[in-house]
């Protein structure tokens, strides 16, 4: 399956896991990783407009250097009962955070933002993810392979994190750092990408 785009895109994102998602439209696109900081405050315990938010500011940052671009940008947060849980910042704080989740369900929210020309637009999506009750030599030998480190909440639902998870409810390609079905159907509804076999698209 193979899209067209009427502009180039550039994808805002150092994200390995959202440049493979991306791929899967069949088109090209450039990378051009934002280099915001992504300290932000939740204001009110909107964790959709934090995400969001955080989205936009890391679009913004790199649209503003291309004009005549679609450029898309993401940011991944994972929720706990009222409290955001970033990419840990040792082996230790990784061990606390899986605890925590241990038996319980938690929100992961993905915040996206398209910008094209000065026009923005954001929208994000939201899937629960409840974990297996989690025995502590398992969770050892996880974190012990590093792969917790690089992303949000401390695990990868699509590396060996996949064995803590005992089911989500919502996409699941949300939780790796992109809602691909989403952001295409957006794409498409707004005529910015168009299926090649002759998809009308609309003349921006
Ligand atoms: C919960 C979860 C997160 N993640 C990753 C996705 C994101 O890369 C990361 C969340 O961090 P983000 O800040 O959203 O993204 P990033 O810093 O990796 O890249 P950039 O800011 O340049 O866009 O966590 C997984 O890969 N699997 C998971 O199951």
């Amino acid at each position: 399956m193979n899209f067209s785009s009427v502009k180039p895109i550039i994808l805002a994102s150092a994200s390995p896991r959202r440049q493979e998602l991306l791929q899967l439209l069949g088109l090209p696109f450039t990378v051009v990783p934002s280099d915001v900081s992504e300290e932000m405050e939740v204001e009110n315990g909107d964790f959709t407009a934090y995400a969001e938010g955080l989205a936009l500011r890391k679009t913004e940052a790199v649209a503003q250097r291309y004009e005549g671009h679609i450029v898309i940008g993401a940011d991944t947060i994972v929720v706990h009962e009222g409290k955001v849980y970033p990419k840990p910042a040792d082996h230790e704080q990784a061990k606390a955070f899986l605890q925590t989740f241990s038996g319980k369900t938690h929100q992961v929210i993905t915040g996206v933002c398209v910008a094209v020309d000065g026009e923005i637009h954001v929208f994000s999506a939201e899937t629960q993810v409840s974990f297996r009750t989690l025995d502590d030599r398992l969770l050892d030998a996880y974190i012990a392979s590093g792969d917790p480190m690089d992303k949000a909440g401390a695990y990868g639902i699509q590396t060996a994190g996949a064995l803590l998870v005992e089911k989500i409810e919502g996409d699941y390609y949300n939780v790796v750092g992109l809602p691909i079905a989403k952001l295409t159907e957006w794409l498409r509804g707004q005529g910015w990408i168009a299926l090649e076999a002759g998809e009308a698209s609309v003349d921006h």
